[in-house]
């Protein structure tokens, strides 16, 4: 195992104390909300809001919307994905396959009148502009509410639970094992519960027309069911004209259309009709769809921390999944005598490298020490920059090369093949630490899924594997860099 390998190597154990304080992986010692108790959590994920809910393929036609007659909803991988949109025949290239009519999208509209909608116009204005699905989640709730809504033939085909981290277990919630994803698991529990306070307190007392909810109590585990099924399946589209006519993208949902699972790798996309008063949501065949092939949309590029906070799922092997670290000159100290390089002046930079990590954003009034390994940028170009500069002795060699080339990993040895391998070094030994502060090893957490774990723990284990495969990856990556840049020298030292 490289991870074996390389932590006796760089002896990081001696340094994995001293770097503990610095990591943002670390999480020793961060609390964590259990919303369990308040937030109810069934059994299956895939059971729908009504034991059998209407046809959304017969209400969309009905609507006016067009579905082409080879898309069925199917149970997707062996209902491990839920529902999905699958092909019951072949269907060209460039088809369409879904188009939705204006009025049948589920948006947030602001410019609501009074009563009612003023109360939820007023109490979604309290949502932090991140939390921006509790938002469409509120008028998600007020027409799951709402006797006869024009929309409960959708929304009685939402799924009754979400498998995403708010509605983990406490020990689960451990589980995840990386301090950044249970930081921002305990932003939206903490928002939940006071938001919870905040909607009891705006609608007792209320009369019952001005009730956004039809009288009825929302609390914790209803904001929170609303809140995921928007993240889960919003997709953000141009909203009305302005005055000044320009459009912002809005979120909304796309009944039917969001029954299509992801794929980095879609076969299906979305597009919008911008005709003024005409705005159809279409779903067209990217590429040629085979027979019995699922219809794929590609969600983003996204890390797993916001496939799992937002959809409930990991993706093995994600290309843009990164870990974080925060930036420090005493964690680069320890890193570097850990690697064997004998210059750890990490902490205190000379002026002209200093006024660098400030153009990097590294010092200065308001740094940004948050950077990232992974990816498709392997290394953050402000960090391998920062590296560079600090481990080159020589102003003038630094002063040839413009900030981009410093920042590129795919710059070849800018400030020579002895300063990269250095920095490269560094980078390693950093992942070391990395790995040595996850509780459990690779080799553990798999046992563990051999085992037979819940859903939840599962998910759970699933990120924390694919968070040290990041880490893991990017060691082979460096290490084969290393080996290449070598080879190089040694071959330039020979001619
Ligand atoms: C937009 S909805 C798609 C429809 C959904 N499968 C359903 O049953 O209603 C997104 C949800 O589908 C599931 N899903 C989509 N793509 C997936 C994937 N590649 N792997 C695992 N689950 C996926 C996740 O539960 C996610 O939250």
């Amino acid at each position: 195992m490289l991870q074996a390998e390389l932590s006796c190597t760089l002896s990081v154990k001696t340094t994995a104390l001293i770097a503990r304080t610095y990591l943002v992986l670390s999480v020793s010692g961060l609390q964590y909300i259990n919303l369990t108790n308040t937030l109810c959590c069934a059994a299956s994920y895939h059971t729908r809001l009504v034991p059998q809910p209407p046809d959304l393929v017969k209400w969309v036609r009905r609507e006016g919307g067009f579905v082409h007659q080879a898309v069925k909803i199917a149970p997707q991988q062996d209902d491990a994905y839920g529902l999905g949109l699958l092909a019951s025949e072949d269907i060209p290239k460039g088809s369409l396959l879904i188009s939705l009519p204006v009025h049948i999208p589920l948006k947030f509209e602001s410019d609501d009148g009074n009563g009612a909608d003023s109360v939820l116009v007023n109490l979604a204005r309290q949502v932090p502009e991140e939390l921006w699905a509790m938002k469409l989640g509120l008028k998600l709730l007020q027409e799951r509410a709402k006797v006869g809504s024009f929309w409960w033939p959708y929304i009685s085909n939402l799924p009754e639970t979400y498998n995403v981290p708010i509605f983990f277990q406490g020990e689960d919630i451990k589980n995840l094992q990386y301090a950044p994803l249970l930081y921002q698991v305990n932003k939206r529990c903490r928002f939940l519960l006071e938001f919870d306070q905040e909607a009891r307190h705006t609608l007792e007392n209320l009369k019952p027309n001005d009730h956004p909810f039809g009288g009825q109590q929302v609390d914790a585990s209803s904001l929170g069911w609303a809140m995921s099924a928007v993240s889960s399946r919003a997709f953000r589209l141009y909203g009305k004209k302005t005055a000044d006519g320009t459009r912002s993208n809005i979120p909304m949902m796309l009944p039917l259309i969001d029954t299509c699972n992801h794929s980095f790798k879609p076969n299906a996309q979305i597009l919008q009709e911008e005709d003024v008063g005409n705005e159809k949501s279409e779903m067209k065949a990217e590429t040629e769809i085979k027979q019995d092939s699922p219809l794929l949309l590609n969600y983003g590029c996204l890390s797993n921390d916001l496939f799992l906070l937002d959809y409930g799922f990991v993706i093995p092997s994600n290309p843009h999944d990164t870990i974080e670290l925060k930036y420090d000159g005493a964690l680069l100290d320890a890193a570097s005598m850990a690697a064997g390089i004998s210059q750890p002046n990490f902490s205190s930079p000379a002026a002209w490298q200093q006024q660098i990590l400030s153009r990097l954003n590294l010092a200065g009034e308001a740094p940004i020490l948050k950077v990232t390994l992974g990816g498709s940028e392997v290394v953050e170009g402000r960090l391998l920059a920062a590296l560079r500069v600090l481990l080159a002795s020589d102003v003038e060699t630094v002063q040839k090369h413009d900030l981009n080339t410093l920042k590129s990993f795919s710059a070849e040895a800018p400030l020579g093949i002895a300063n990269e391998v250095a920095a490269f070094r560094i980078i390693i030994a950093l992942c070391a630490i990395a790995l040595e502060h996850f509780p459990t090893k690779l080799m553990e957490d798999e046992s563990l899924l051999k085992q037979g774990v819940s859903a939840a723990s599962e998910l759970a284990i699933q990120f924390r594997i694919q968070k040290k495969s990041v880490i893991i990856d990017v060691m082979r990556n460096l290490s084969k860099r290393m080996k290449l840049l070598s080879s190089k020298e040694a071959a330039s030292a020979q001619g």
